[in-house]
């Protein structure tokens, strides 16, 4: 199955919130929709939940509009919708029966699911002893209640301590191993980084940049690279000394030392002239760009 966004257009009043947003996603993958507070990321996702229309553009699902009845969604929301005075299990009961699942196979999913959680123990509990994880690990249960087919998680990981979002990263990953598509907003890169093969980052209502984060990494030119060496001070002096010719910018910070060169395939050089010095290195790398500094740079002073 592949989920495309096409020249999605949306305003409130006079806010043009989403400007001709086209992206895509397949079945067994997961897509990280990224961007600063206010991008339109939420407003996104609900376009494609159904819960607003876009002024123009569409949602396909192997190229034809997507039909809401056939294809199972999950959706984890941004704001949580649970009822606070509400029995756990009888919760997840009520929202399984909202998704047409009969009572035996509902209360089989919320067992699982409880269980995969590891929040059984609460099962017989109100929502609201829950802490704030703990209530968005249930209302993850409802989003996974029907098994969906498409997944759709507004920021997960908010509110969730390390161990919860590792549980939630490998629940995320079995799904998408099991096929599964999912979609989600987050401002965690880390979390991006691990389990999406692929981002889309909105800025301005504009898609600055999308594709698969591997090779937007690798089209960032390799003439960067990293020394690390417990005589860095001694490699910086070197370089500014003795290898000014094939370098342009060298700069350090504590052991660490980062030469642009002045081609990529100065490279080799490079490396020959400290290894004649004996220089003590520890490491010598080639930089790439973090998803961090990617996303800074396309999000930072272009709104
Ligand atoms: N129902 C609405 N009516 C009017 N304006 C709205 C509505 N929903 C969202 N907006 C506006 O649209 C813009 C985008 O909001 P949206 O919630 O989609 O951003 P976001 O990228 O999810 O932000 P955040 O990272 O802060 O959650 C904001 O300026 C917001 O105020």
């Amino acid at each position: 199955m592949r989920l495309e966004v096409k020249n999605i257009h949306k305003s409130f009043g006079e806010k043009h919130v989403l400007n001709d947003v086209s992206f895509g996603v397949e079945s067994g993958q997961a897509l990280g929709l990224l961007g600063r507070n206010g991008a339109g990321k939420t407003t996104m996702l609900r376009i494609i939940m159904g819960v607003f229309d876009a002024d123009s553009g569409g949602v396909l699902v192997d190229g034809q509009p997507i039909d809401r009845r056939h294809i199972k969604i999950g959706y984890l929301p941004e704001e949580r919708g649970l009822y606070p005075k509400k029995i756990i299990r009888d919760q997840l009961q009520y929202f399984a029966a909202l998704k047409g699942m009969a009572a035996p196979e509902a209360r089989k999913a919320a067992a699982a699911l409880l269980e995969r959680l590891e929040m059984s123990e609460y099962a017989g509990k109100k929502l609201d002893v829950l802490s704030k994880g703990n209530q968005q690990k249930i209302q993850l249960a409802v989003a996974l209640l029907n098994n969906p087919d498409i997944l759709i998680l507004d920021e997960p990981f908010s509110g969730l301590d390390p161990v919860n979002a590792m549980i939630l990263k490998d629940v995320v990953t079995e799904l998408i191993g099991k096929g599964k598509l999912v979609l989600f907003s987050s401002h965690q890169m880390n979390y991006t980084e691990e389990f999406c093969r692929d981002i889309a980052i909105l800025n301005g209502g504009r898609i600055a940049l999308s594709g698969a984060i591997r090779e937007i990494r690798r089209s960032y030119e390799r003439r960067t690279v990293v020394l690390s060496s417990p005589e860095a001070e001694k490699v910086e002096r070197f370089i500014a000394g003795q290898a000014s010719d094939i370098t342009e910018k060298t700069e350090r910070r504590q052991d660490a030392v980062t030469v642009t060169l002045a081609s990529a395939d100065k490279k080799m050089a490079l490396l020959k002239r400290l290894a004649e010095q004996e220089l003590n290195l520890d490491a010598f790398a080639v930089y790439e760009p973090s998803l961090n500094d990617i996303f800074v740079e396309y999000t930072e002073a272009r709104i």
